[in-house]
């Protein structure tokens, strides 16, 4: 079928009154980035729906990449023909028999927004209708309630287009409408889902990652930017942020109680983390963790590690299962990756017993043996950025280290 443009239905953007338009916008950027790599494609991001055109452009490939981007409820490949029953009827006809290889039911559904088209839509649904009947007696059978195949006709200003699949989209709102927010990428299998949960609520990512050296090798790091470049799909491109931290954990080490080395330890990332976000003007620090799956993830320790900011710690995986979480890694593709072998700097200093209910008051009297600026300000001394494309490899850099390890 020569489809000539993949109609773009809104989600939840429609709801949103005033701001209706900005997001509209915003959806239309995102699809234009998505697509950018179609020269010919052009993208007309309107009130009520989105066209993207295709001039000639693979309807297959395009709606491939149509269905990574937020704010996207549904989606149809369509032809658009001329303002005439008879170009009506030949598309509707071919897509029949493209589509239709052993009896079913269907339905013909009309739109008209040019009200001046001499054919009403009960018209178009009993004529058009009709005509398939006569057309493919063996093959087809009306049915309105239920029907194997729904043809759309909607009878617009430019011309009539004509589709038939439904597709479903990413949901969730356009990356960029919630501002920015700064995740904690760990590398294991929760952070890159809380990642992709936040991404779907319209935030733009930017990764924050705590390495080690020598305690973390370098295939950690490699695996957490290639869990980003997994999830830059979703929206064009992320910045990493890879933050050295051997010098806190060692220090952390030597002179805080075992008992609240995980608890000191959160309470330096998450001031890197604000302090990070100040310099890049974000909104939130995201993180994920799940309440109660470990020593680190009790209300407690949430509270005692929140001290240190005043920025909203948001948490999209927290009452979600392990079973839940893993589900959604595989969705995404981050799973396999997530349980590569790798040391993550926490793994690697976590005491043995680690409180569950650690107290702010102790831990804010254990760290007053640290030099917490100095720390702070070295470590985001040694900060580097890196902005990631999807298709990047960065993990087979080391295959040979990594087979070692497998
Ligand atoms: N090296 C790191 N760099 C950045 N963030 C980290 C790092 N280690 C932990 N975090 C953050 O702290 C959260 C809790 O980490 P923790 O290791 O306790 O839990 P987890 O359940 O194993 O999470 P994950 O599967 O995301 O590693 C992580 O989800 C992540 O947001």
């Amino acid at each position: 079928m020569q489809y000539t443009e993949i109609m773009v239905r809104y989600g939840e953007l429609s709801t949103k009154g005033r701001n209706k338009k900005s997001f509209i916008d915003r959806l239309g950027t995102n699809v234009r980035h998505a697509l950018h790599q179609f020269d010919q494609v052009k993208v007309h991001a309107q009130q009520d729906r989105l066209h993207v055109q295709l001039n000639g452009a693979d309807y297959d490939q395009v709606m491939k990449q149509l269905k990574n981007v937020f704010g996207i409820q549904t989606f149809s490949p369509s032809i658009k023909v001329a303002k005439d029953f008879a170009a009506v009827a030949k598309a509707a006809e071919e897509m029949v028999e493209e589509q239709v290889d052993h009896p079913i039911t269907f339905k013909i559904e009309t739109r008209r927004s040019d009200h001046h088209f001499p054919i009403d839509t009960f018209e178009m649904n009993d004529k058009l209708g009709g005509d398939l009947l006569h057309k493919f007696p063996d093959k087809l059978k009306v049915d309105v309630h239920h029907p194997d195949l729904t043809i759309r006709v909607e009878i617009r200003l430019n011309g009539i287009f004509l589709s038939s699949e439904t597709i479903k989209g990413a949901g969730g709102l356009p990356v960029g409408t919630a501002g920015k927010g700064m995740m904690m990428l760990s590398g294991g299998i929760d952070s890159p889902v809380a990642a992709y949960l936040g991404m779907k609520r319209g935030v733009s990512m930017e990764m924050v990652h705590f390495f080690s050296p020598p305690y973390t090798s370098p295939q950690a790091l490699a695996k957490a930017k290639q869990l980003t470049e997994k999830l830059a799909k979703y929206c064009g491109h992320i910045k990493f942020i890879q933050v050295p931290f051997t010098e806190i954990q060692e220090t952390v080490k030597e002179k805080v109680p075992e008992g609240y080395l995980m608890t000191i330890q959160r309470r330096m990332m998450l001031r890197l983390a604000t302090a990070l976000m100040e310099k890049r003007h974000g909104l939130a620090i995201f993180n994920g963790e799940s309440l109660g799956q470990v020593a680190s993830q009790t209300m407690e320790s949430m509270l005692a590690i929140e001290d240190v900011t005043n920025y909203p710690v948001l948490r999209p995986v927290l009452s979600f299962d392990k079973a839940e979480i893993i589900k959604i890694a595989e969705d995404i593709d981050t799973y396999d990756l997530s349980i590569l072998p790798y040391e993550d700097c926490c793994t690697v200093f976590t005491p043995p017993s680690p409180k569950t209910k650690p107290s702010v008051k102790k831990a804010r009297k254990y760290e007053q043996h640290l030099d917490i600026d100095g720390l702070i300000q070295r470590s985001l001394d040694g900060v580097k950025i890196t902005d990631i494309h999807p298709g990047e490899d960065f993990l087979n850099q080391n295959e040979d280290v990594f087979a070692e390890l497998l």
